[in-house]
């Protein structure tokens, strides 16, 4: 890039950047400066203050963050169970913002699943798993009304719970289940209706480390097997590292990103999984730094730029009024 572009040089970048396809135009989910604004006792709260967020069909990802920075609110404008104060959010094709009722009843049944954390807002406690899984498919008319119908979703139910390795428990209703299995129950009803999306908040939040090991392995399978996008709120650490991506959310925006990718050691075959961080850049150009790394050099209100030719130096401010 030249410091100085010519009048030429700058009418050609605008040209250019008309013919770019709009921002997410390929990505399965898309928040572009998403805003929510709670309103209690007359105090208003910004849940989300300009989140910016890109899936890609396929993906399986985690969301993490500080209690209070968003995520659930995120979790509930991607289930359809919330609306955005402004900004722009799709899945799937489906426009968030303008959807009506009974669009958003549709959205619920046929684009996105969900998780939750409490494993009794999953499943009703009076039905068996087997009906747990065949209800959202009887609700959305699947199959029909007739004999066969109920048998090709009893045959569905099953196959789902077996693919989570829950089939045992078919018969069970949810209080005679663990927490785990309950879970696994509760992902397969969640891919009864065949969702582009699976969204889950906190799903192994109630679990201790093992139980909650094999429920992630649940969702992979899901994500490998069925090639469901998966979206996965987590606090646990355990979790956010076995995903490839790892999106952070600090005060309402998505601040960093962890990719994680396998290499393979040339000489000794050893596999090794490298993690590195990322920070996210949105298109006014602003970048949320760490507040480690700004802690880490004394960094406030004002840092010393430098543009170099391949890369970006950000410094303390070094200015005699700093
Ligand atoms: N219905 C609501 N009315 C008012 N404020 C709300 C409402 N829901 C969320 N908030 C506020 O919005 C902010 C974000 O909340 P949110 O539940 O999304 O955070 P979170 O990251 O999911 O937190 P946690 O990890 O504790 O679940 C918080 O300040 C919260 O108090």
């Amino acid at each position: 890039m030249t410091a100085h572009p010519t009048l030429a040089e700058l009418a050609g970048r605008v040209t250019a950047d008309r013919g770019r396809p709009a921002y997410g135009h390929d990505a399965l989910i898309t928040c572009d400066r998403l805003v929510r604004v709670f309103t209690a006792d007359g105090v208003e709260v910004q849940a989300l203050q300009g989140l910016d967020l890109l899936v890609s069909e396929g993906e399986l990802m985690a969301l993490v963050g500080a209690s209070g920075s968003g995520k659930s609110t995120l979790m509930n404008i991607l289930a359809g169970l919330d609306t955005p104060t402004a900004g722009a959010a799709r899945v799937a094709g489906r426009d968030l913002l303008t959807m009506t009722a009974r669009d958003r009843l549709a959205y619920r049944r046929e684009v996105v699943g969900f998780v939750w954390q409490q494993t009794s807002r999953n499943l009703l406690p009076y039905l068996t798993s087997s009906q747990n899984v065949a209800l959202p498919m009887q609700l959305a008319g699947s199959r029909g009304r007739s004999r066969a119908a109920r048998r090709a979703r009893a045959e569905r139910a099953l196959e789902l719970l077996e693919l989570l390795e829950v089939a045992d428990c078919r018969d069970r209703r949810p209080h005679e289940m663990s927490g785990g299995q309950q879970q696994r129950v509760a992902i397969a009803v969640a891919l009864a209706g065949d969702p582009a999306v699976l969204l889950a908040d906190e799903p192994t939040g109630e679990l201790d480390s093992h139980t909650a090991e094999q429920i992630f392995a649940a969702f992979r399978t899901a994500n490998e097997r069925l090639g469901t996008t998966v979206v996965i709120v987590t606090h646990d650490q355990a979790v956010a590292s076995e995903v490839r991506r790892t999106v952070a959310i600090r005060d309402g925006r998505t601040s960093t990103e962890v990719l994680r990718r396998s290499e393979v050691d040339a000489a000794t075959g050893h596999e090794t999984v490298v993690a590195r961080e990322y920070a996210m850049l949105d298109r006014a150009g602003r970048l949320q730094l760490p507040a480690e790394y700004t802690r880490a050099l004394g960094m406030r209100d004002r840092v010393a730029l430098e543009l170099e030719p391949d890369h970006i130096a950000v410094r303390p401010d070094d200015s005699e009024h700093g």
